[in-house]
């Protein structure tokens, strides 16, 4: 199978040489698409590669009826529309790494630039005017950076400042004392963070919390003549309330790297002296185009190939060390759930997954949406994936609860799963046997020993003497061959149940003439 990949913004070359060398990928590359031109293409490919340029809108994913993976050579996703590639099990996959130290020495380049004027006296000595009074900047060292977002650029341009001599006071949801401590920084609330400092440098993702944490509201909370810096997300800051308060003199200047609308070029703030900008060019280096277009081009290649993908967006990613762990597990969670919608009768409401033994101590969320997968696909059909699968039960309003519990029934590791609907409640449990593989060892209360895999009949019966060769020459008749037969019994005389593994699918009207055999109560056909 050849996968076509198709990239939209201009990458490195260099970095994109492992999709190029990758035997069973084509590559087109073509820069120039309207959106139109983009929605119209995109349903003969199997990945998109972008930057920040191309915006992958909901109009785009619904095209691309082939889509599977959306790789972002960079940090931010916000040019993806994240809700509708969850919604239609398309992963995507950005690269974290490889543009922080570009973004950091881009922020520490516009704070040395804003302190000291640097663009606005090379632009007065262009026009002819050697200006030194208009000029006169302000010494970082001994002044204080405020850092808001202490991810991986924070913390290296909290790291750099520091080499300047300047004092840091970071805030992060997530930052401890512990590593505050460690990168020698002050650490405080937003508020402290904003009173406390002359230069802020903000560094985090545009999302509902932080679209306009600097307002007018905080802008009166600084201190006077502070300098502003984002090379983040234009929208982090309220660009109206930053305009006003450069013109108000509270912000003595700004430093922009990124805008709310791009390209910015026809921009009030452009206007002001105090504010020096670049056209979101973070990470525009050789070495961070590179490695961003590296990474993702790697990802893009292992997804496609093996189905792994090492830097998700919209889905959690699982460690190495976890996955190897639970990978043995992932076809019997799978086999589980589609056995299920077999057996199911009425719409589903609840999913109960119990894990124990083994189990218990593994990180079995990725296993919870493979279960989840088997029992949505065989009526949602094949665009259900580990992408989507949560969403598209939480839609259905199916609740899902993982539980870990401690019952083993004397397997080394159980996994159960329980379905509820209006008719009823059905239960199967799997175990991975060791040197054996999986097997399914309950339905409902009977216990049984099943490989799940091929073809299989679930017949429900009453528990009489002589109904099993009754069964067996029911099948006979059909023409169809039992490879193998398992039976299990509540109590002697009462309800029965068989599994029997079978060459072929039944047919409806093979399961018809199943009934009629006078203790058969239902036969349901099962394809694994
Ligand atoms: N200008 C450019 O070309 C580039 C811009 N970026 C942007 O820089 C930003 C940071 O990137 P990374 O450091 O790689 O991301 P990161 O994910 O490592 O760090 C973001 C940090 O922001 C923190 N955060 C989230 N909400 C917060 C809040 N309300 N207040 C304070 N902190 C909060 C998170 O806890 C996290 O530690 C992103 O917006 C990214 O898109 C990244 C690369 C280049
Ligand atoms: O140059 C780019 O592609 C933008 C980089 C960026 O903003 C990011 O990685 O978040």
């Amino acid at each position: 199978m050849t996968f076509k990949v198709l990239i939209s913004d201009p990458l490195s070359e260099d970095g994109i040489q492992p999709l190029r060398e990758a035997d069973n990928i084509e590559v087109d590359v073509d820069t120039k698409l309207s959106a139109d031109e983009l929605a119209e293409k995109i349903d003969q490919y199997d990945a998109l590669l972008v930057r920040s340029q191309t915006k992958v809108t909901r109009d785009i994913i619904s095209n691309a009826k082939q889509l599977k993976i959306i790789g972002r050579a960079g940090v931010g996703v916000d040019n993806i529309d994240l809700s509708a590639a969850t919604e239609y099990g398309i992963i995507v996959v950005n690269a974290p790494d490889g543009n922080t130290n570009s973004a950091a020495e881009h922020t520490v380049a516009m704070l040395m630039s804003l302190s000291r004027k640097i663009p606005q006296a090379y632009a007065a000595l262009q026009n002819g005017k050697w200006d030194r009074k208009s000029h006169v900047g302000v010494e970082l060292k001994g002044k204080t950076l405020g850092v808001i977002g202490m991810g991986r650029i924070g913390e290296e341009v909290a790291t750099r400042a520091k080499g300047q001599r300047m004092q840091v006071i970071a805030y992060d949801p997530f930052l401890t004392k512990e590593r505050a401590d460690k990168l020698g920084v002050d650490f405080g609330s937003v508020e402290d963070v904003i009173k406390a400092a002359d230069f802020i440098t903000v560094h985090t993702p545009l999302i509902k919390e932080t679209k306009h944490m600097i307002d007018k509201h905080a802008f009166a909370k600084m201190k006077d003549g502070v300098r502003i810096i984002n090379c983040a997300r234009g929208g982090i800051i309220d660009e109206d309330a930053l305009f006003d308060a450069i013109e108000s003199g509270k912000v003595a200047g700004a430093a922009l790297d990124v805008f709310e609308e791009e390209p910015a070029t026809d921009h009030r703030l452009l206007e002001l002296p105090q504010v020096i900008a670049t056209p979101h060019l973070g990470a525009s280096t050789v070495e961070a185009q590179e490695n961003v277009a590296i990474d993702v081009s790697h990802d893009v290649v292992r997804y496609l190939t093996e189905d792994v993908a090492r830097n998700p967006v919209n889905l959690p990613s699982v460690p190495k060390e976890v996955m190897s762990k639970i990978e043995p597990y992932f076809h019997l969670s799978e086999k589980l759930g589609t056995f299920l919608t077999h057996v199911t009768k009425g719409v589903i409401e609840e999913i109960n997954i119990y894990y124990s033994g083994d189990l218990i101590d593994l990180e079995v969320a990725p296993l919870t949406r493979n279960t989840i997968k088997g029992l949505l696909k065989r009526h949602l059909g094949d665009h259900v994936n580990d992408v989507n699968a949560s969403y598209l039960a939480e839609k259905r309003g199916v609740q899902v609860n993982e539980n870990k519990s401690s019952s083993t029934k004397g397997f080394t590791n159980l996994l159960t799963v329980e379905v509820k609907t209006k008719e009823g409640t059905r239960t199967v449990s799997g175990t991975l046997l060791n040197g054996l593989g999986p097997r399914i060892v309950k339905v409902d209360s009977y216990s049984v020993d099943v490989i799940p895999e091929g073809y299989l009949v679930f017949v429900s019966h009453n528990d009489r003497p002589g109904v099993i060769g009754k069964v067996g020459s029911a099948f006979a008749e059909n023409d169809i061959n039992i490879a193998a037969m398992q039976v299990g019994r509540s109590n002697v005389g009462g309800d029965a149940i068989m599994m029997l593994t079978v060459d072929k699918y039944l047919t409806d009207e093979q399961l018809e003439q199943l009934e009629q055999v006078e203790e058969i109560n239902t036969v349901t056909a099962i394809e694994l």
